[in-house]
C-alpha cells in the first residue's frame, strides 16, 4: 500500500483499481438528486404536512445514512423553527414522543441501530417517515405503522447514495415549511454536481482535476478538516468519514470556532513537527479548511488567523471554498469534492475504495 501519484493519471489503473465503480457512483450524485426527488413525491411525503408541524424532527441513521440528518439540519440552518437532531445509535432520547417526527434512514434497510430506533418510534406513537432499501425490514416497520416509505435503490454502498438518502428528508422538510427547496433548487444543485463531476472525471489530468490534486495533498499527511460554518462542518464530517471508508485513512474533523479552542494546539505538537512517513519530505499534519460563503464575522476572523498561525508553524494548509448560493448547493459542492478526493486517495494508494471489510468483520463478530 504505497502512494503513487502516477496511478491517478493512468486510465487503465483507474478502471481496474476501482472494480465496483466508486468513481461512477460519485458521478451519479446529480442523477440521485433528480430520481430521489421524484421518489419522495411519489411516496407521498406531502402527506406529512396534514398533521401540521411536529415539535422536533429526529433523524435515525448510521454512517452514510446518518449524515442525511446532518444535511437536513444544515440546510434548514440556525433559523429552523424546531430542533432537528440526528441519532446514531439504538435508543431515541427520552424526550422524543408522539408530537415528534422520526425519520429512519437506512440504505440497506437493515442496520440494527436504525431498526431499533424506528421500532421505538412506533412504540412511542411518534410520526414516522422511513427512507431506504425496498423490501427491507425498515420498509416492513413503516408499512405496518402506516407511515410513508421512500424506496432508495442505490445498489451500491450507502455512503455512495448520500443524495438519494438525503433528498427525501429535504422534500419532507419543505412540505413542513422548515426550508425552501423546490424542483428548481434541486435542479440547480444537480447542475452544480454535474459540473464538479466533469472537472473531477477520471480522464481529466491531475493538474486541472481538483479531486486528484486534493488527493495528492491528502496523501502522506494526517488530515485535519475544519468547516467554517455549521454547514461546512457537516461537509468536514463527511470528508472524514469518506476518507475513513473510501481511503481506509484516518482523518480529524472540526468546526470553527470550536477547533480554535482545542485542535489548533496540534500545530505545536509532534505530528506538526516531524514527518512520520519515513521517506517523504515535509510535515505530517495538514489543515484543510472548508470555507462557507456565509460565515459569522468572528468566525471569518478566526479562520484567517488560524490559517496564518498554521503558516507560521509550517503546517501546510489547503482552503476549499463552497460554490453556489443556496445552502444545499454550497454543502453539496463541498461534499462532492471530498467524495472525489477520498476515492482518488484510495486509488493512488492502490486500494479498492468500495469494500469496508473491517466493518463487515465487526458485524460478524458481534453477531456471534
Ligand atoms: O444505510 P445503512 O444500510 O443503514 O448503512 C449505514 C452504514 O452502515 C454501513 O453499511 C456499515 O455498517 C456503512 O457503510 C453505512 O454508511
Amino acid at each position: 500500500m504505497s502512494w503513487e501519484a502516477g496511478r491517478l493519471d493512468d486510465p487503465r489503473w483507474l478502471e481496474e483499481g476501482d472494480p465496483s465503480g466508486m468513481l461512477r457512483a460519485v458521478a451519479s450524485s446529480a442523477a440521485q438528486i433528480r430520481t430521489s426527488y421524484r421518489a419522495a413525491r411519489e411516496a407521498g411525503v406531502s402527506s406529512l404536512a396534514r398533521d401540521g408541524r411536529p415539535r422536533a424532527v429526529v433523524v435515525a441513521g448510521m454512517g452514510g445514512s446518518g449524515i442525511a440528518g446532518d444535511v437536513l439540519a444544515a440546510v434548514c440552518g440556525h433559523g429552523a423553527p424546531l430542533p432537528i437532531v440526528t441519532v446514531r445509535s439504538y435508543r431515541l432520547p427520552g424526550w422524543v414522543g408522539a408530537t415528534d417526527l422520526v425519520i429512519a434512514v437506512s440504505c440497506s434497510g437493515s442496520s440494527e441501530e436504525t431498526l431499533a430506533a424506528a421500532t421505538e418510534a412506533v412504540r412511542r406513537g411518534c410520526r414516522l417517515l422511513a427512507v431506504g432499501g425496498p423490501g427491507s425490514a425498515l420498509e416492513a416497520i413503516a408499512r405496518q405503522a402506516g407511515a410513508p416509505f421512500v424506496p432508495v435503490t442505490s445498489g451500491g454502498q450507502p455512503r455512495a447514495g448520500v443524495w438519494a438518502l438525503s433528498v427525501p428528508l429535504l422534500a419532507a422538510a419543505a412540505e413542513l415549511g422548515l426550508l425552501r427547496v423546490d424542483e428548481e433548487t434541486f435542479e440547480t444543485v444537480a447542475g452544480r454536481l454535474e459540473e464538479i463531476a466533469n472537472r473531477c472525471r477520471p480522464a481529466s489530468e491531475s493538474f486541472i482535476n481538483p479531486g486528484k490534486s486534493l488527493a495528492m495533498e491528502l496523501a502522506e499527511t494526517i488530515p485535519m478538516v475544519w468547516g467554517s460554518s455549521p454547514l461546512a462542518a457537516v461537509a468536514a464530517h463527511r470528508w472524514a468519514c469518506q476518507l475513513n471508508e473510501n481511503g481506509k485513512y484516518p482523518a480529524i474533523w472540526g468546526e470553527i470556532p470550536e477547533a480554535g479552542h482545542n485542535q489548533v494546539v496540534t500545530f505545536d505538537g509532534p505530528l506538526a513537527e516531524r514527518d512520520i512517513f519515513a521517506d517523504e519530505a515535509g510535515r505530517s499534519l495538514r489543515l484543510f479548511v472548508l470555507r462557507d460563503t456565509e460565515e459569522h464575522p468572528q468566525v471569518a476572523k478566526r479562520r484567517e488567523a488560524s490559517v496564518r498561525l498554521a503558516h507560521d508553524r509550517n503546517v501546510p494548509v489547503t482552503e476549499i471554498a463552497a460554490e453556489g448560493t443556496h445552502p444545499l448547493e454550497r454543502l453539496a459542492s463541498l461534499i462532492e469534492l471530498g467524495d472525489y478526493a477520498s476515492t482518488y486517495l484510495a486509488l493512488g494508494y492502490g486500494i479498492d475504495p468500495t469494500p469496508v471489510s473491517a466493518i463487515t468483520e465487526l458485524k460478524t463478530r458481534i453477531s456471534q
